[in-house]
């Protein structure tokens, strides 16, 4: 039989859920991994087990839909030499690729479940995690492997960078083909990263189109390094996400909250193509911050993302993201925490609307939305060591994670 268990003491708590909107001294309760109830901590009903988290503030589990932790070694002398004036190029990918293919496998799996542990420890509930540190069959192969047993979602980012020595179109062709083939049953997602020194707009339709006749999920790495065609093809390729977005011309912000919509203007949740901001990454490459609040005035569906990596942003908090969001994007903290949440789950199309509309690629029967505290929703929760949410900015940089619960087992 299973347990119930009451979460009460709640100050403030943030459900991401518009009937429900935001809860003072509010209780929720656990059963089977799922909320089973949530309101009034005065209304609660009777559990089997109580925890009183002692007048804190709540809100949804994190929903990081973009790191990339499969890698060994670090670029910290990079790092300082950008700090000294040096521009962010893809090339830097090579040197992660040389480090990640001299581990071996225990070693590669010991990393990235540190990593993993590290975000959960900060509030991340749900993570999505990259291929593309690999970068020949045999490496992104296993890279694919250890991702999909330690992440909650699994992405092929073989077309990250074209490898040292290869030919760049030979390459597109391996990503397309063999490489595809020993990947594909370990993940859900296909990413490509079209940028300037990285892969060309018609190289990345190969690969787009390859992916999305393999079964797989799209999205993409577009217009961090300059104006491109990123965010315009994740947008005609129907893709669940286009991350970075520094340099977005009109047409682009256009098109992606056009992408929500029905030709009358109606919305269509689930079929959106979600813009992801990475403001960790914005300020670790010294990018101007991409622009979020312009995306948001115009109708775009955004979330933020930590981009966790050893190039352009080895962090994975995403309580710092959610502080940067307010304090440099003027995002308002509803806005940042709905990004950081349900704006996620939207990227990874485990929302409960892109459950209902079947637009989640590769459904597992009987998967619970994630993103809101509600009822039937999967019993995320993160409780910070504060009496309301506006602490994260207000307080930036300060351990405000108490606990978080995973899925409805106490993962801090
Ligand atoms: N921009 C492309 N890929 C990663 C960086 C990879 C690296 O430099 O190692 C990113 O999302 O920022
Ligand atoms: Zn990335």
């Amino acid at each position: 039989m299973s347990r119930s268990t009451l979460l009460t003491g709640l100050s403030e708590l943030t459900t991401v859920d518009d009937a429900l909107g935001t809860l003072r001294d509010a209780a929720v309760v656990v059963e089977d991994g799922l909320f089973a109830w949530v309101g009034p901590a005065a209304e609660a009903p009777a559990c089997d087990d109580a925890v009183d988290l002692g007048g804190r503030a709540a809100l949804p589990g994190w929903v990081d839909s973009h790191s990339h932790l499969v890698f060994d070694g670090d670029r910290a002398a990079e790092f300082e030499a950008r700090m000294a004036g040096q521009a962010y190029a893809a090339g830097g990918i090579g040197v992660t690729t040389s480090a990640t293919r001299a581990a071996d496998d225990e070693r590669l799996r010991g990393l990235v479940a540190g990593r993993v542990a590290e975000a959960v420890a900060g509030g991340t509930t749900y993570l999505e995690t990259k291929t593309g540190y690999g970068l020949t069959v045999h490496d992104e192969e296993r890279s694919a492997r250890i991702a999909a047993a330690s992440a909650d979602e699994a992405t092929y980012l073989g077309a990250h960078l074209v490898p040292a020595g290869a030919d760049a179109e030979e390459y597109t062709e391996l990503v397309c083909g063999p490489m595809l083939d020993a990947v594909a049953p370990h993940v859900r997602w296909a990413d490509v990263f079209c940028d300037r020194g990285a892969f060309t707009p018609e190289q990345t339709r190969r690969v787009l189109e390859a992916c999305r006749a393999a079964g797989l999920g799209l999205r993409l790495h577009g217009n961090q390094l300059e104006q491109g065609a990123g965010a315009a093809l994740a947008v005609e390729f129907g893709a669940a996400s286009v991350d970075h977005l520094n340099f977005l011309s009109d047409d682009d912000v256009a098109a992606l909250a056009a992408s929500g919509t029905d030709a009358s203007g109606r919305r269509r949740p689930g079929h959106e193509t979600v813009a992801t901001v990475l403001p960790a990454c914005d300020l670790s490459t010294r990018a101007p911050l991409a622009p979020a609040r312009r995306l948001l005035d115009a109708g775009a569906t955004v979330a933020l993302a930590s981009n966790c990596n050893p190039g352009t942003s080895y962090t994975s908090s995403m309580n710092f993201c959610v502080g940067t969001a307010v304090l440099q994007m003027h995002l308002s903290l509803e806005e940042a925490l709905r990004a950081a949440t349900l704006g996620g789950a939207r990227a990874l199309r485990r929302d409960a609307e892109s459950l209902a509309a079947g637009t989640r690629p590769r459904p597992v029967a009987g998967e619970a939305p994630i993103g809101r505290v509600a009822v039937g929703h999967r019993a995320d929760l993160h409780v910070l060591d504060a009496p309301a949410a506006i602490h994260l900015a207000y307080r930036p940089g300060m351990p405000l994670t108490h606990a978080v619960w995973r899925a409805g087992v106490r993962a801090r």
